[in-house]
């Protein structure tokens, strides 16, 4: 056929390096940029392939996140802006793997199996992050659409959590939104004038009553508007966007970008993942005593918050401080409406264990825990009503189920509900709606998050208070062979090696209020190991202690790890 002569002409000006393995991992194909140019030739092929058997526009992003700028990656977007299934992720490693003489083989053995009707328009939307390398490879990724007679739209630079966006408001004709970043920045925007002018309401109508006490009103709201937040961009597209961003906010909320890519390199020294990991500020920012602040990732889907004291001691708001927040705001609002809707929150085995303990035992909520991956977060957290979902490391979103926006909307609109419970209903409706329910999305989190501040009234330190977290410490651990571990429990226990879990649990027990777990990573090449306990002396200790244990019953490669202290 005419369509595959295209294929094999186009295949070779994108040739695979012989002999090359390429996972589809926890977040795509990941590695050094200069090995990708095959693979994302071949991820257009895939992605007007899925396009062709949904009916429905694809999308498919360049970025390697918070890994280095020498990096690259791509990941596929389903139809509903969601991740793609399990069974495609697995095609795409057998076509990106394939050799250069069996490409055509693999590909119409997909064809095949999942019956693609090749006569089918195809549409693919496709995005890419500011490193140097995405402007070729997301012309490769444009150039496979282009072998199988697909239509393709670059969107150019965008974050992650934008792309999934327009995929979602493309194919459910407008209905989440105008597949435009203006229409972005609109909705998420829109959103937080409408928040913040319910509560400069409730402001005035308070102060209506304290006219005569304290001066007066209008140094209330001057008081209350517009808000201020420092931003680390991680030197990438975040940045941008903030900037993009700033117009449609600036009466609201005062952004200060710092790490805005001018000069700093992109996630060095920088960014939500050296800020979770290092438990420390970013270089490249201004930081006065109490100021709140906040770090994006390199695609600008996770986000972390944080603060230093007047003893310049440094306090991280992580994922599972803003899934504490947002679900304490949603189930306020909930009772209020006196609506019964089944809320959880979903985290992973890094979720802090104060914080679990918290969501259990004092807000008494559903909490679940999931393997790593936002999509297996995302999984669960469509299983109820309301799911909150946060990975400790930022990133997570809120889903709301359509019974859930069927329910909020009619009270919105019912004559007969009093206004308390009519503003609450207006907050919950407004709230579904500043969030990107597609995927974790700093920018969207933000606005919410600076949103429920305001409304609550609450300082970074009073959100900081909520519970404390226990010390911990993450690790890395470089062994020959990291498939050697496996795990259970969602990742909790190691079923092997043999005897590692027993090692584990017995060095657990030495330490008050301990835990750790160790698993391979998705996106590097090591075992990471989780540690927490009383004290950090502890966590430190116990996560050396456990990282030993790894590197001499899993086959550990180069120096013995050395103790942090
Ligand atoms: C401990 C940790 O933060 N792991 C991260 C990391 O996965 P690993 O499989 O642990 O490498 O990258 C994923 C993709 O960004 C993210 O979803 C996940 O939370
Ligand atoms: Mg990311």
């Amino acid at each position: 056929m005419a369509q595959f002569q295209e294929v094999s002409k186009l295949s070779s000006q994108h040739p695979k390096p012989p002999g090359l393995v390429l996972q589809y991992g926890t977040a795509g194909f990941r590695s050094n940029a200069k090995h990708l140019d095959h693979a994302m030739f071949r991820t257009g092929l895939l992605a007007t392939l899925r396009s062709k058997k949904t009916k429905a526009t694809i999308g498919v992003m360049v970025t390697a996140s918070h890994n280095p700028e020498e990096d690259n990656g791509v990941k596929l977007i389903d139809p509903m802006g969601n991740m793609v299934t399990a069974e495609w992720e697995g095609y795409a490693t057998q076509l990106v793997n394939a050799e250069q003489d069996d490409l055509l083989i693999v590909l119409k053995d997909i064809i095949e199996k999942e019956t693609v009707n090749m006569s089918q328009e195809a549409n693919v939307f496709v995005g890419k992050d500011t490193r140097s390398s995405s402007v070729s490879l997301s012309q490769a990724v444009l150039d496979g659409v282009l072998a199988l007679s697909g239509h393709s739209k670059d969107y150019g630079l965008v974050t992650t959590p934008q792309l999934h966006y327009m995929v979602c408001c493309q194919n459910t004709q407008g209905k989440y939104g105008e597949p435009t970043v203006e229409g972005y920045y609109r909705k998420l925007c829109q959103l937080l004038y409408s928040i913040v002018s319910l509560c400069v309401c409730v402001s005035l109508f308070v102060c209506f009553f304290f006219f005569f006490f304290f001066s007066s009103v209008q140094h209330a709201i001057h008081s209350f508007l517009p808000l201020h937040l420092s931003v680390d961009g991680a030197n990438g597209i975040g940045a941008l966007k903030l900037h993009e961003m700033e117009s449609h906010v600036k009466s609201e909320l005062q952004i200060s970008v710092f790490n805005d890519g001018s000069k700093g390199k992109l996630n060095y020294e920088c960014g939500a993942d050296f800020v979770k990991m290092q438990q420390k500020p970013p270089t490249g920012m201004e930081m006065s005593p109490g100021e709140r602040c906040c770090s994006y990732d390199g695609d600008a889907d996770r986000i972390v918050y944080y603060y230093t004291d007047s003893e310049g001691q440094f306090h991280l708001l992580d994922g599972d401080k803003i899934a504490t927040l947002i679900s304490t705001f949603l189930k306020e609002l909930l009772t209020q409406v006196g609506l019964d809707l089944k809320i959880a929150v979903v985290q992973t085995a890094y979720a802090n264990g104060s914080s679990t303990r918290y969501l259990e035992d004092t807000m008494k909520v559903i909490v679940r825990c999931t393997k790593t991956g936002v999509k297996h977060l995302h999984h669960a957290a469509q299983e109820f009503d309301i799911g909150v979902y946060f990975e400790a490391n930022g990133h997570g979103t809120v889903l709301f189920s359509e019974v859930a926006e069927e329910k909020i909307q009619l009270l919105t609109q019912d004559p007969n509900t009093n206004d308390e419970r009519k503003r609450a209903a207006q907050l919950l409706q407004n709230t579904i709606n500043v969030i990107n329910q597609t995927v974790g999305d700093a920018i969207s989190d933000m606005l919410l998050i600076e949103a429920i501040l305001a409304i609550k009234g609450m300082t970074v330190q009073q959100w900081d208070a909520i519970y404390t977290d226990l010390p911990n410490r993450q690790l890395k651990v470089k062994v020959a062979d990291r498939r050697v571990i496996d795990t259970t429990d969602a990742e909790r226990r190691a079923v092997s090696p043999a005897g590692l879990q027993e090692a584990i649990d017995s060095l657990v027990k030495k330490y008050k209020l301990a835990r750790s777990f160790v698993r391979p990573s998705g996106t590097e090449d090591v075992v990471r190991v989780y540690a927490e306990a009383e004290t950090q002396e502890s966590a430190d200790a116990l996560a050396h202690e456990v990282s030993l244990a790894v590197y001499r019953l899993a086959g550990g490669v180069g120096d013995e790890p050395k103790p942090l202290h």
